[in-house]
């Protein structure tokens, strides 16, 4: 596999990402846990890198935090088998799938696509990239989330009901994966509402760290 994966956020076509990846998280909003990945798209434009605030949408009153372990793809496959699946892959990386928690409840009610909630702009902050070898175990891997320094989100990847390797796989009969696609695979439970001049935290185990402000869409906090 070659390629300059740094600059995944950058180049990237894609970001597939999986809902209700974690028993709790899909509890704590009242949802049963699914029994196939629920797939949403982010567009590449979402991608934020740190240093650049997130920035509330138009309209939004319920900003909420999803911390959340991204997989780079380093290989394009349409119909990887599972076993080969982690082959496909370049690396990690931390990110945040910010959500507009009041729009997605309308569009929940009306049943109406996610896209607004899911994939406006900043909506997808993300740290550096981390090599696959930097990685022992990427289905054990603490994951947190603090706002304000206070703890929100303490989980652990372990908890995924569906694996790395079962995703890609997944993901690949629908979305030809490409080299610097990213597929987000879910959250843990303590998502939360966020304001202008809050600041978010993530960590993943010993891996990484991730800093954002929040600003409001005038760029003001
Ligand atoms: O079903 C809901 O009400 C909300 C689901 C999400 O926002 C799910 C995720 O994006 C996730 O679990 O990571």
């Amino acid at each position: 596999m070659s390629g300059n994966f740094a600059r995944f956020a950058e180049v990237g076509r894609k970001i597939v990402a999986v809902g209700r990846n974690y028993r709790d998280h899909a509890a704590e909003l009242g949802n049963a846990v699914p029994e196939t990945p629920l797939l949403f798209l982010k567009p590449a434009s979402s991608y934020i890198t740190e240093g650049t605030p997130i920035k509330i949408p138009k309209g939004c009153s319920s900003l909420h935090h999803e911390i959340e372990l991204g997989v780079v793809i380093g290989q394009k496959g349409t119909d990887i088998s599972e076993g080969s699946a982690m082959n496909h892959v370049a690396g990690y990386v931390l990110a945040l799938d910010m959500t507009a928690r009041d729009f997605q409840s309308i569009a929940k009610k009306k049943g109406t696509p996610w896209d607004m909630a899911k994939g406006f702009d900043t909506s997808c902050p993300v740290g550096k990239f981390i090599p696959k070898d930097a990685v022992a175990d990427p289905h054990n891997l603490e994951l947190w989330c603090k706002v304000n320094g206070a703890l929100k989100q303490n989980g652990n990847t372990k908890d995924m009901i569906f694996s790395i390797p079962y995703l890609i796989s997944y993901i690949s009969q629908y979305f030809t994966l490409e080299p610097n696609d990213i597929i987000l695979t879910g959250t843990p439970a303590g998502v939360s509402g966020v304001k202008a001049g809050d600041v978010i935290q993530g960590g993943l185990a010993k891996l990484a760290e991730i800093e954002f402000k929040v600003v409001d869409r005038s760029g003001g906090s």
